[in-house]
């Protein structure tokens, strides 16, 4: 990765060998000739007006790493930086929310207790996460500013009898934004007090539609894999006009490397308990996020305990899988088959060609599998009369294409996120792939079996 070099440009060999301007501040790129370390040529990036300050070199240890860094800070010198980074930050914080909730959860022993427990738990984790992530988003951009469309509904929290419920997650709010130091925020002067909490919670009301700018979070998708100590994933992403802008997927246990996954059953399923050098690491779980025409999709991992947090946290580029013959290509889908048919999708991965088992991933980590190479295709297709929520596809849509990918309906429509809380007029179902034609292929198969189908 690249690194940030103090006292480095003492070091830096003549004659130098101007490659390229970059356009940023008139900042050239350039490149010492004949030196070498390890073997490997180091670039570097600088700016000449303050040749002195050794902050401003970047080198890296490979061009591709260099080439990531100029892409980084181009991307970072773009439309929506600050949104970005105040979004991956929240997102963040949600991550480590969530994985001391899912601890407990996973700690009961007593099935029935954990039946119980899980369900509660599972709604603290939620409400909690919404009003982290508005409170975090309210504090950067001014409370009456921020517009969010999120999956819970204040009223039920407000009710008497949510009292217990709405003291956890009071506490669990306030014990998360302990660490809002560690991201850069400022301290809280004194705890968020209970109607604090309502009123971030209860912010997240906008009703989405065509029109201006919006963030759409879902706290917790995929509530079975979070009980199950499976997958889940924090989802957040901007809307400006109705388009899809930044998309911020927080996977809590999809580890940087899918090596770092168990993997049973063969290739059925990607379950992430984690082998046991894995749980050990600090990074068990991921964060990605991408910015629309940013040219490219990011993923960085969790912010290991006590450290701070500094942008852009050690981000790697990631991208698309290149293989596009259906013989080698993974596709993955829902794990219920009620949200999905398993069968119609077997039908088509017959007909086009699909040798592997599908990956069943809970949430929107499908979204992420697709986007860095771990899988080639994700389709599902609900039962007639479901509508899709935007919350549920935002983030990942935007993540999937920047990452090099291409995500429609089955139609060959791009989702529309414009017409409020429903992704409205999606034609049968959802197809995410790594390029155009396992999508072409797959489209194509669609029509050719709908009809027979009993969606
Ligand atoms: N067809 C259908 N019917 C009812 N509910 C549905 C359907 N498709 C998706 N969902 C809701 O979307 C969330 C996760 O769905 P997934 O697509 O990831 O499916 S799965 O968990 O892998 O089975 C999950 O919601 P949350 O966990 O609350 O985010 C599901 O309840
Ligand atoms: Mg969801």
């Amino acid at each position: 990765m690249p690194i940030s070099c103090s006292n480095f440009a003492a070091q830096i060999p003549l004659p130098l060998a101007l490659l390229r301007t970059t356009g940023k501040n008139n900042y050239p790129a350039i490149f010492p000739s004949n030196f070498y370390i390890n073997p490997r040529p180091i670039l570097f990036n600088y700016n000449p007006s303050s040749r002195c300050d050794c902050k401003q070199i970047i080198c890296s240890a490979t061009a591709q790493d260099y080439s990531d860094t100029l892409e980084f800070e181009s991307m970072e010198l773009g439309k929506y930086s600050k949104e970005l980074e105040v979004a991956v930050k929240a997102v963040q914080m949600a991550c480590l929310l969530c994985q001391r909730v899912q601890e407990s959860v996973l700690a009961k022993s007593d099935e029935q207790v954990q039946a119980k427990a899980d369900d509660s738990l599972v709604t603290v984790a939620d409400w909690s996460v919404q009003a982290t992530v508005s409170w975090v988003l309210s504090e950067a951009f001014g409370s009456e500013k921020v517009s969010i469309v999120a999956e819970e509904d204040v009223q039920v929290l407000s009710k008497t009898d949510s009292l217990g419920l709405l003291d956890a997650v009071v506490k669990t709010v306030n014990r998360c934004l302990t660490e809002v130091p560690r991201f850069g925020l400022t301290a809280l002067a004194a705890p968020l007090g209970t109607s604090e909490v309502l009123e971030a919670i209860g912010r997240c009301n906008s009703p989405g539609g065509p029109n201006g700018r919006f963030w759409v979070l879902d706290p917790v998708d995929g509530t079975l894999g979070f009980v199950r100590g499976d997958q889940y994933a924090i989802a957040l992403a901007l809307i400006e006009d109705g388009e899809p802008v930044l998309g911020v997927l927080g996977c809590p246990n999809y580890p940087m490397k899918k090596e770092w996954l168990n993997y049973h059953n063969g290739y059925h399923r990607i379950l992430s308990r984690l082998s046991s050098a894995a749980s050990a690491s600090w990074d068990k779980g991921c964060v990605m996020y991408a910015r629309k025409g940013g040219g490219g999709a990011w993923m960085q991992p969790l912010l290991h305990k006590e450290k701070k947090f500094v942008w852009p946290n050690s981000a790697r580029k990631i991208k698309v899988s290149t293989i596009d013959n259906p013989a080698l290509a993974t596709f993955c889908e829902p794990v219920e088959k009620a949200n999905s048919s398993h069968s119609f999708t077997a039908g088509l991965a017959h007909s086009v060609g699909l040798r592997n088992q599908p990956l069943r991933v809970y949430s929107m980590v499908k979204y992420a599998a697709i986007a860095r190479g771990d899988a080639e295709i994700f389709m599902k297709f609900a039962r007639a009369g479901y509508k899709e929520k935007i919350w549920d596809h935002a983030a990942g849509v935007v993540i999937i294409q920047e990452a090099g990918g291409v995500v429609t309906d089955a139609g060959g429509n791009p989702l529309c996120f414009s017409k409020g809380l429903y992704l409205e007029g999606l034609d049968r179902g959802i197809i995410a792939c790594s390029g155009a034609i396992l999508h072409e292929k797959i489209i194509a198969a669609v029509d050719a079996s709908w009809n027979s189908s009993s969606l």
